[in-house]
């Protein structure tokens, strides 16, 4: 049953004192009514709270907690008259000031957003409010559109103070297990972190109220409860409203500062030029103008918000259609190859395409003629270049050649036209042709020199034609891309020669359009041999220079072939990894300019997908460090500003997920760290998360990786990536945290503490590691996972004195989490923790942890230490008999407010139990601060521990 349902409203009086009238709104744990004060006649709010089910104690805190905020005063907080409870009717009333005008979220609800002067008005009155607030110690907790009320007069008042973070933690005790306790949405990260809250942690929620007013719904709000919590402790700040002006953007960045100590006080905040700015408006003008600019700046900015919503209609198009959807997928089998280059050319005799023999009989003819001609006509016609050139490669070859070559070149070069029109010849049968092709391949071979022979410009546009003419024969088809293949590779090793003419002939094939064709030989209609050799092709000349690379995205071969490439190319290709490092070199080019939508297009024909799946096929470490390399520049746009949905969504498939949780179990050394570094990513983003938990089991593959991690003393790049990729991937999942310490994730964690050795130095280290925070701070999640399984793990890695041990070694907030977890646990498992807290060793440390907290440190701790004294009466009887009441005392002058006041209400626990004789100095002190203190709250606190000591010595007596 939930709370709201078991409240029954009965129109009825409460106490002899009130009336109560009609609803005025509802919250989560009970609802707000009108009340008419029958012997003052003032109209109040009743806010009634279910009770059934909640421990006299708590209850009585509660309205202890009341009591003193009762004593609060100031004109922008809404003033607490006290409470009213009656026994049969199972809720407490708490009786307020009533505020007319309602709250700010349904202001905000009823208009969709509020200009930015209206907002910097009442985010003043907000901050003065806090100001006062802060002043005497209290620390809101639930700063929010619902808790900010408004007068009549547009006055704002802070609702709820005070009492909103307790009913949440009474929630999180008694009712059925819930795994997120409040709204996330305006909570600050150190308050999910469980690092301590503070009067800081309402300066944050200001920045989300801030946001909320501006644009109708808090940061994050797209998002459901868990991711939200998620991306508050994981991005670097909230994302900032669209068309703010800069004082406002400065200003939220202050709010936004995820650095407690340094996060900007609230009243910094009031002189903040943006309240400034604001203030000054208000002062030019009357009340009476000021409302009508704030209408038509209501309407402006209902006008903006509505088109807002319509980004895409606003939107200058892209320069860059090539990369939209591909158009030309349809295209037939058929199709591709009606492009018919042949009929175009003007030197073409004119015939038809159905006539295929002559056709390619008269271009093996016209090769045969060319090459002939480049040899026997010498001078006469117009080959008279190539002649020359080759006469010129000759002489080169007779003085560089080995004897058996200085012997044969031009016997070598005749062979060689003979073997080549014995293969073209149609009269041959094609075991002789093929037996030509291999005879001049292996001639070619023996006279290296030989090929640039067919280096000729002219020679290689006559094989491009063949090789584009429409319905070649397959074995035509393979003999040239052979014969091509081997002329392009026969340089192999002998880098000066190869760079003088191979790589210019690259160069010259792919601006002779050879990928166009390539594009069309790689279909999957075309015999595997044809395919494989023109992969093979393609990877040579991509291996030459990064330009041909950038001709082949011109010629769309980028996301036509680069994709499949991948899939179908051998792996043992020896030209690969020269392919790999001209894709790296452009995709690292590119991607400084318009790589995003270079990556899209990409990821649009499946790229990412393929070639995952290549990386995982590789076996050469310098090729998968390479290939990684490749990737992680795709991965750049799957998070933050520049993130691309078509690129996450590739990103994001069960295929590439799970070949990535693939290659982190069979890598090591930088390619370990290179994918773990994607890997880190693609956790960042919560869209991942149920795939890679359910669907790849990446919290298993990840522990099995940290595991042989964790004796590793120092910082090390592949623990930190695998420990945040955990982290990531369990912080907003309770059944994440279940199956990472089912499957030995906390004695790992310690073992990354202990070498860290933070545990061992004697006052504890200044600096702490990523790796050490993190894996404190997940340590430290396992204590309020709310399964018993985990807490019985915990318990069994000794996880109590390890808190313990935690509490005296790490700095401030991790302090915190430490504390925070232990009291957790006390409560999961009251009867075993509470026996291990009550060893006198861990009791002494307990206590002496009070007098050797920092001064910022022993603001995060006292709660832990007040939640601690109230669950466990032993505790407090133990501590008593430690001296822990000398301890506190001797904090008592401390400057924050709210130190005192919590220091002040774990005395009056402990003494209210084992009452004893103050001191001289002790009595003087509470005297100072009852008299003197600028908080009301304290000087009463105060005032009734003396009370309480001297209604102690009057029993006494
Ligand atoms: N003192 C008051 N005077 C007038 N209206 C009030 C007063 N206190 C609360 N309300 C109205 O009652 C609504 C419900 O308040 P309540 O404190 O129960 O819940 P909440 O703050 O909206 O949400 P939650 O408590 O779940 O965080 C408020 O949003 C506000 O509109």
């Amino acid at each position: 049953m939930s709370n709201s349902s078991r409240f029954v409203h009965h129109h009825k009086r409460v106490g002899n004192k009130y009336v109560l009238g009609e609803r005025i709104g509802k919250g989560r744990y009970g609802a707000v009514f009108e009340g008419f004060d029958l012997e003052s006649g003032r109209v109040v709010a009743i806010k009634q709270l279910p009770t059934k089910g909640i421990p006299v104690d708590e209850v009585n805190s509660l309205k202890s907690e009341i009591k003193l905020l009762r004593n609060l005063q100031h004109k922008n907080i809404v003033e607490y008259v006290g409470f009213y409870e009656e026994k049969e009717d199972d809720y407490v009333n708490i009786i307020m000031e009533y505020v007319e005008g309602g709250s700010l979220a349904k202001t905000v609800n009823k208009f969709s957003s509020l200009p930015e002067s209206l907002v910097a008005f009442y985010v003043e009155q907000v901050l003065e409010g806090l100001v006062y607030l802060h002043e005497q110690g209290v620390v809101h907790r639930d700063i929010k559109g619902a808790n900010l009320l408004n007068t009549k007069e547009g006055l704002i008042k802070l609702a709820d103070f005070g009492v909103a973070a307790r009913l949440d933690e009474i929630s999180s005790k008694n009712n059925n297990p819930v795994e997120v306790v409040g709204t996330p949405y305006w909570m600050a990260p150190e308050i999910i972190e469980l690092s301590g809250c503070s009067t800081a942690s309402d300066i944050w929620s200001v920045g989300c109220t801030v946001v909320e007013l501006l644009t109708g719904s808090p940061p994050y709000s797209e998002y459901t409860a868990m991711s939200a919590l998620f991306h508050i402790v994981s991005d670097e700040r909230p994302p900032l409203p669209p068309n703010i002006s800069s004082e406002l953007e400065d200003f939220l960045l202050l709010c936004f500062n995820k650095d407690v100590s340094s996060r900007v006080s609230a009243k910094e905040l009031l002189s903040h030029r943006w309240i400034l700015k604001s203030k000054q408006l208000a002062f030019d003008k009357s009340t009476s103008s000021l409302k009508k600019e704030t209408i038509t700046l209501l309407q402006q900015s209902t006008l903006v918000s509505s088109q807002q919503q319509h980004p895409i209609k606003n939107a200058p198009s892209t320069s860059l259609e090539q990369f939209e959807e591909p158009k030309d997928e349809e295209e037939t089998f058929d199709d591709l190859f009606t492009n018919d280059v042949v009929s175009n050319s003007a030197d073409q005799p004119h015939v038809s395409n159905s006539d295929r023999i002559d056709v390619t009989q008269y271009l093996w003819q016209k090769l045969q003629q060319s090459l002939d001609s480049s040899i026997a006509v010498e001078g006469t016609n117009e080959l008279d270049d190539v002649v020359e050139d080759l006469e010129d490669d000759m002489a080169w070859l007779n003085v560089r050649s080995s004897n058996h070559q200085e012997e044969q070149p031009l016997m070598a070069k005749e062979k060689a036209l003979k073997l080549l029109s014995g293969m073209f010849d149609e009269q041959n049968s094609m075991e002789t042709r093929k037996h030509c092709l291999s005879e001049l391949l292996s001639l070619l071979s023996s006279f290296p020199n030989l090929s640039t022979f067919f280096t000729s410009e002219g020679t290689f546009s006559l094989l491009l034609e063949i090789l584009d003419y429409p319905r070649c024969e397959q074995h035509k088809l393979e003999f040239v891309l052979q014969l091509m293949l081997h002329v392009l590779c026969c340089f192999d090793g002998q880098e000066t020669i190869r760079s003088e003419y191979i790589r210019d002939l690259g160069q010259f094939l792919s601006s002779m359009g050879f990928f166009p064709i390539a594009i069309k030989l790689i279909d999957s209609r075309i015999s595997e041999q044809v395919r494989s050799l023109t992969f093979q092709l393609i990877s040579v000349i991509l291996s030459e220079r990064e330009e041909n690379i950038l001709m082949f995205f011109a010629c769309r071969g980028a996301p036509r072939i680069l994709s499949t490439f991948f899939e179908e190319v051998n792996i043992l290709d020896k030209h690969l990894l020269g392919t790999l490092k001209a894709l790296f070199f452009v995709t690292e080019k590119w991607c400084n300019s318009f790589g995003r939508e270079w990556c899209r297009c990409m990821a649009k024909y499946g790229f990412i997908e393929r070639f995952v799946g290549f990386i995982l096929r590789l076996s050469q470490d310098e090729m998968i460090l390479l290939s990684l390399h490749i990737l992680e520049k795709f991965s750049l746009f799957i998070q933050g500003e520049q993130s691309d949905i078509t690129i996450r969504t590739h990103f994001h498939s069960i295929q590439v997920l799970s070949s990535l949780c693939q290659l982190l179990s069979k890598l090591k050394g930088n390619c370990l760290e290179a994918c773990l570094s994607i890997f880190e990513t693609l956790c960042r983003n919560t869209e991942t998360h149920e795939m890679l938990q359910k669907e790849c089991g990446a919290i298993q593959v990840l522990i099995q990786v940290l595991s042989t991690l964790c004796d590793v003393s120092g910082s090390d790049p592949c623990r930190r990536h695998t420990l945040l990729s955990l982290y990531y991937l369990c912080l907003a999942s309770p059944k994440g945290k279940e199956e990472a310490a089912i499957h030995g994730i906390i004695p790992i964690l310690q073992s990354i503490i202990r070498h860290s050795g933070i545990l061992f130095s004697a006052n504890g280290i200044k600096f702490i590691s990523i790796e050490t925070t993190k894996s404190v701070e997940m340590l430290c999640w396992f204590a309020t996972v709310r399964s018993r399984k985990v807490v019985e793990l915990l318990l069994k890695s000794n996880g109590v004195e390890f808190f313990l041990d935690l509490l005296s070694a790490v700095p401030g907030k991790d302090k915190a989490k430490a504390g925070s977890s232990l009291v957790e646990l006390l409560e999961r498992e009251p009867s075993q923790v509470e026996s291990i807290l009550l060893r006198e060793k861990n009791i002494r440390r307990i206590v002496h942890l009070v007098t050797t907290l920092g001064q910022n440190e022993i603001e995060y701790m006292l709660d832990s230490y007040v939640r601690l004294l109230f669950l466990s009466a032993r505790i407090r009887e133990s501590l008593c008999k430690h001296e822990a009441v000398d301890k506190f005392f001797s904090r008592l002058k401390h400057p924050k407010t709210s130190v005192r006041k919590l220091l002040l209400q774990i005395l009056q626990l402990l003494l209210q139990d084992y009452p004893r004789e103050f001191s001289k100095a002790e009595k003087q002190l509470l005297l100072d601060l009852e008299r003197n203190d600028s908080a009301v709250m304290i000087r009463e606190l105060a005032g009734l521990l003396l009370r309480r000591k001297r209604r102690g010595e009057h029993k006494n007596v």
